[in-house]
């Protein structure tokens, strides 16, 4: 595949722990490890698109070279062919002689946390019995979900959603690379709406880019489209109503929106607790509202009706306000 036809969080992963941006004390750590020549098997964890994935390839790209290919294994822990699949695959593979390369095997184990309890157990004997030439890397998005006795054999890091400086970084590189323009507004929400994952940021990023034609400038417009969600000036039109107008109004603005800009109701009502910071109301009935909100997604998630949900928010807001004096 030529790297145009790359999608861009494949052309733009890491290629060394240098390119790793926001993680600075793992980084500065593995790198650490890898020079003293004593890598644990590591266990790293945290929401999606922060790097645990690049970290451990760079490191490894680092440490074997050219010889990547024969010293590192890459698996899918919750693949559904099961744990004697993946045992078949380690054990072949750790128990294959390195003819040109000292040292240590590296096998990486992505999605470890969606592992059975049972298949954590197996792992964990599988771990200890080829620890003597090869070292397990784990990923995962929640520790909680792996077994103590697998925790415990790793050291652990965990990945932090990435500040909007070391997206930016990132983001930053690839506009100027790929010879885009994005005007700042919308450099600045797409930020925001990445919400500390890079690959989000690099997906609505090239999926802008694919929108314009060369040399058009891309939009706030477009980055809310392609994210799918509602533009602030629209969440505030609605919030607006609710709070000064009377119910049929305010119902009536909400639906318009709503049916405008193909917003669903989970939609709109995060784009409400985004933008309540900007709102002056007293604790408790900023606490209301949240509460209420919080509820309505709830009973969204559950199957609740669209209608009753959407005069549902109406009145959790009208309620709060009406409270407050
Ligand atoms: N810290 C980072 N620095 C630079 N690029 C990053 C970083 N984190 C993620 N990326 C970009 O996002 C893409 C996805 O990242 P990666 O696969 O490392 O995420 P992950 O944390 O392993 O996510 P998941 O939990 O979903 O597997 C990478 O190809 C890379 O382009």
């Amino acid at each position: 595949m030529s790297s145009d036809s790359l999608p861009w969080v494949e052309k733009y992963r890491p290629a060394k722990l240098d390119d790793v941006y926001g993680q600075n004390d793992v980084v500065q750590t593995v790198r650490k490890f890898a020079r003293e020549g004593r890598i644990p098997h590591l266990l790293f964890y945290g929401p999606p698109g922060t790097g645990k994935t690049s970290t451990i390839i760079a490191l490894a790209r680092e440490l074997y070279g050219k010889n990547y290919r024969n010293m590192v294994l890459e698996l899918n822990a919750s693949d559904d062919r099961g744990i004697d699949v993946v045992r078949d695959q380690i054990k072949n593979f750790a128990s294959t002689r390195q003819i040109f390369n000292s040292g240590f095997k590296l096998i990486i184990l992505d999605e470890a946390d969606a592992m059975s309890n049972a298949a954590q157990n197996a792992l964990r004997r599988i771990i200890e019995k080829y620890t003597r030439n090869t070292r397990f890397c784990i990923l995962a998005n929640y520790s909680h979900k792996l077994n103590p006795a697998l925790l415990s054999r790793c050291t652990r890091f965990r990945f932090s959603p990435l500040a909007d400086s070391a997206l930016q970084e990132r983001v930053d590189h690839v506009i100027k690379a790929e010879g885009l323009k994005i005007a700042s507004d919308a450099r600045q929400s797409l930020l925001e709406l990445s919400e500390g994952d890079m690959r989000r940021a690099l997906n609505v990023l090239q999926a802008c880019a694919t929108a314009v034609e060369p040399g058009e400038e891309i939009t706030q417009d477009m980055v809310y489209e392609c994210v799918g969600a509602p533009r602030p000036q629209s969440v505030t039109t609605v919030l607006d109503a609710i709070m000064t107008n009377d119910w049929t109004d305010a119902y009536a603005t909400m639906t318009k929106i709503r049916k405008t800009e193909g917003l669903a109701l989970v939609d709109l009502i995060s784009g409400f607790v985004g933008v309540l910071d900007k709102y002056e109301l007293k604790p408790r009935t900023r606490m209301a509202v949240l509460q209420g909100l919080g509820d309505i997604e709830y009973s969204i998630s559950k199957g609740g009706s669209d209608k009753i949900q959407c005069t549902a928010v109406i009145g959790v807001i009208k309620n709060a306000l009406e409270n407050e004096n």
